[in-house]
């Protein structure tokens, strides 16, 4: 790493290397710009893209299959968007690629991977995830069939995570506590923003549980690529109801993982933390640690978790839960109140129409 020149930041932010300060201004760039310091859809879009840039990369085919977190999609904008896999990640790229000039300090791996922190500092119950700033820009694209699918089994999956960057399939698990705070856009181009858990704009087990949950129908049209029942599925207006991803459905029930995913089940920090971990190698693909500069102090502290444990959610109860994992005993939850599915609202606070934001660029359509 660079010589070590420890500084305070204009913000009164000690860290152990000067570099780190230019992250600082960043933060309030994107807050008052594009998160609007929601967990929201700009936010969720942004996440998602840490993961799609980062796990482009192969341990089998060779740095040059892809470089990993290297910001690739922000300076290609017009290739990686336009594979079918990374459907709707264009309005992320397009999203962050303003902040590439105006902060030209901070390479496009850096502010792909910092802006995901930052996002997720939104999201109550969310870990303050670790950043380590210093990847070189990416020289080239990725190729095409590096990025998970909804519709992929489970041994397509683990194969590919371990290829990317050696994942054990407990770090897969880990991995997708973010699918619950996420939406769907694309799976079914019928619906906007179809809930992965009744609880999109909080980070907490629910989708855990639910996926766990016996399908009973779909929020818009049936059996997209991908695409399996969900346990929740009512749609009214825009409040969308559950949509289930295949590979959540599968990976919550195969031998591999099952007991992984059920022990994340109302164990919040167990869940964080283990996220936090996972993320933290993720975030670095294609670069070694020692080469970096640990800013972890500059990622803001994320909103206090809503401490509201694991429910069964109105309409569901234990008698639906599909369980495989055979050694592990399943917690006791309660049940929410209610004869039939709650409504999932569409945006944080309420509201019918949500205060996003989406700048226009070139992954626009591509
Ligand atoms: C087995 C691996 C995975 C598969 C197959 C998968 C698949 C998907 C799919 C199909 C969507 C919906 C996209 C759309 O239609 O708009 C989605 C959304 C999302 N995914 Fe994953 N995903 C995986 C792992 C991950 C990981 C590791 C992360 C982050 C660390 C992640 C974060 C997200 C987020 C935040 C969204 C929501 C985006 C939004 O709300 O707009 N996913 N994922
Ligand atoms: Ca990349
Ligand atoms: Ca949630
Ligand atoms: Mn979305």
């Amino acid at each position: 790493a660079p010589a070590s020149t420890a500084a305070t930041c204009s913000d009164g932010t000690q860290v152990p290397n000067e570099v780190c300060c230019n992250f600082v201004p960043l933060i309030s760039a994107l807050q008052n710009n594009l998160f609007m310091e929601d967990c929201g859809e700009d936010a969720h879009e942004v996440i998602r893209l840490t993961f799609h840039d980062a796990i482009a990369i192969s341990r089998s085919q060779g740095p040059t299959a892809g470089g990993g977190a290297d910001g690739s999609m922000l300076i290609f904008p017009t290739v990686e968007p336009s594979f079918s896999a990374n459907n709707g990640i264009g309005d992320s790229v397009d999203n962050l690629i303003p902040f590439l000039s105006q902060f030209p300090a901070v390479s496009a791996g850096d502010l792909v991977q910092f802006a995901g922190t930052v996002a997720l500092s939104n999201c109550p119950g969310a870990p303050q995830l670790e950043f380590l700033a210093g990847r070189p820009n990416a020289t080239a694209p990725a190729v095409d069939g590096l990025i998970p699918e909804p519709q992929d089994n489970v041994t397509h999956i683990l194969e590919r995570f371990a290829d990317a960057g050696g994942f054990s399939p407990f770090e897969v698990v880990s991995l997708l506590a973010s699918h619950s705070i996420a939406r769907a856009d694309k799976v079914d181009e019928t619906i906007d923003a179809a809930p992965f858990d009744s609880t999109p704009f909080v980070f907490d087990t629910q989708v855990f549980l639910e996926v766990l949950l016996k399908g009973v129908g779909f929020p818009g049209t049936d059996n997209n690529t991908g695409e399996v029942a969900s346990p929740l599925p009512t749609t009214v207006g825009t409040d969308t109801g559950e949509m289930r991803l295949q590979s959540d459905f599968a990976l919550a029930r195969d031998e591999r993982t099952a007991c992984f995913w059920q022990s994340f089940v109302n164990q919040e920090d167990f869940m964080a933390s283990s996220f936090k971990a996972a993320m933290s190698k993720l975030a670095i693909l294609g670069h070694n640690r020692e080469d970096l500069v640990d800013c972890s102090a500059v990622v803001p502290v994320p909103k206090p978790a809503v401490n509201k444990p694991a429910s069964f959610p109105a309409g569901t109860s234990p008698e639906d839960l599909q369980l495989t994992c055979t050694t592990e005993k399943f917690p006791t939850l309660t049940i929410d109140a209610g004869a039939q599915q709650t409504l999932i609202p569409h945006c944080s606070d309420g509201n019918m129409t949500c205060n996003t934001v989406q700048f226009n660029g070139p992954a626009a359509g591509v």
